[in-house]
């Protein structure tokens, strides 16, 4: 289903002559993705993934493919972008941006324990101290300014109990954003998008994250609070689960101490956290793009956790 844009192994024959990877042996396409059409390649160096990329524009995708080379490059566990021989990560294929990236091993853990949330809470402290001194710029595209965007645009759908929670949401994360607390939290490249699907695992040893296409500049917190909110919940509740958050957030304080600031921030973050993808699942679920073929995420599973988070508080950060 998610191969939109059909390759067979003759159209890369070619192609691939560009990369140093050899001679492209077998191409098939993965049907899991949503977004773009992603194939595993083998080449005669080893294996890949190539990705045609069906929404972001050449303009757009410089910005995460080089924030995965830059990573990959301070030993961040992201697959890593192949260059061409211009040294191009981005290059045209059936006219639209294709790159081919390392493949990672494994497979996504969807019944995560403690010792995978510990792997993915030291990974990404790694992963936000290695983009310190990441040259390009772009905010979170999914940040404030979107929910602002959005907001009115899924208001007519949903029921007044909703619509007054979605309101004072947005109220209160405006005056949060404004505070000075907010000011001082340290920022940089994030994911903004670490799900439990977005990272593998063989066995209990975490061999990368991937799905980079949502990532942008915001607060550090903002990403653990994103990552939190999905490996350490109970699916059906949404109530977390304290020794995931725990293994989680100690394993990410040891690799990078948070701050004070970061303390004082973190229960509203998680409501950030939960706002941004209750509003993005409503908006997918009410307005979805022409030609839409997939059955939307449901958008109650993080008005659950955004109810649960004002109504409880969660362990400390340390
Ligand atoms: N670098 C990679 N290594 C191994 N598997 C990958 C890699 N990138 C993508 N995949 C596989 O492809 C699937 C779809 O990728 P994803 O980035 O989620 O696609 P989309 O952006 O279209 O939603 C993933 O679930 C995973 O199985
Ligand atoms: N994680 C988001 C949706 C983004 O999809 P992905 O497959 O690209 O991670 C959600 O669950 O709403």
């Amino acid at each position: 289903m998610a191969v939109f844009t059909p390759v067979a192994l003759d159209d890369v024959a070619q192609w691939i002559t560009q990369f140093p990877l050899g001679k492209a042996l077998e191409l098939k396409g993965i049907s899991s993705g949503i977004e773009n059409s992603n194939f595993f390649l083998t080449t005669e160096r080893g294996e890949y993934v190539l990705t045609i990329f069906e929404n972001l524009s050449f303009e757009q995708l410089p910005f995460y493919l080089n924030l995965m080379r830059h990573l990959a490059e301070r030993g961040v566990l992201v697959p890593a972008p192949v260059a061409n021989d211009k040294g191009e990560l981005i290059v045209a294929l059936h006219g639209k941006p294709a790159s081919i990236v390392s493949k990672l091993e494994g497979r996504s853990q969807m019944d995560p324990q403690p010792v995978h949330c510990a792997a993915v809470g030291a990974m990404l402290a790694r992963m936000h101290l290695a983009g310190q001194d990441y040259a390009l710029q772009q905010p979170n595209l999914r940040g404030l300014a979107w929910w602002h965007a959005t907001t009115p645009a899924v208001l007519p759908f949903i029921p007044d109990e909703q619509a007054h929670l979605l309101r004072a949401e947005v109220h209160f994360q405006d005056a949060f954003a404004a505070c000075d607390i907010h000011k001082q939290l340290p920022a940089g490249p994030i994911h903004a998008d670490l799900f439990r699907n977005n990272v593998m695992f063989d066995g209990e040893r975490l061999t990368g994250f991937f799905d980079f296409y949502f990532a942008g500049c915001d607060t550090w917190l903002f990403d653990v609070a994103v990552t939190v909110n999905d490996w350490c919940i109970d699916v059906g509740t949404g109530v977390l689960d304290q020794a995931r958050v725990r293994a989680l957030l100690d394993a990410y304080h040891a690799v990078r101490p948070f701050t004070a600031a970061e303390h004082t921030a973190w229960q509203p973050m998680l409501r950030a956290g939960a706002l941004r993808f209750w509003l993005s699942r409503l908006y997918d679920f009410y307005c979805p793009r022409a030609a839409e073929m997939l059955t939307p995420h449901d958008p109650g599973h993080f008005e659950r956790i955004l109810r649960e988070r004002i109504a409880t508080p969660a362990p400390g950060l340390f």
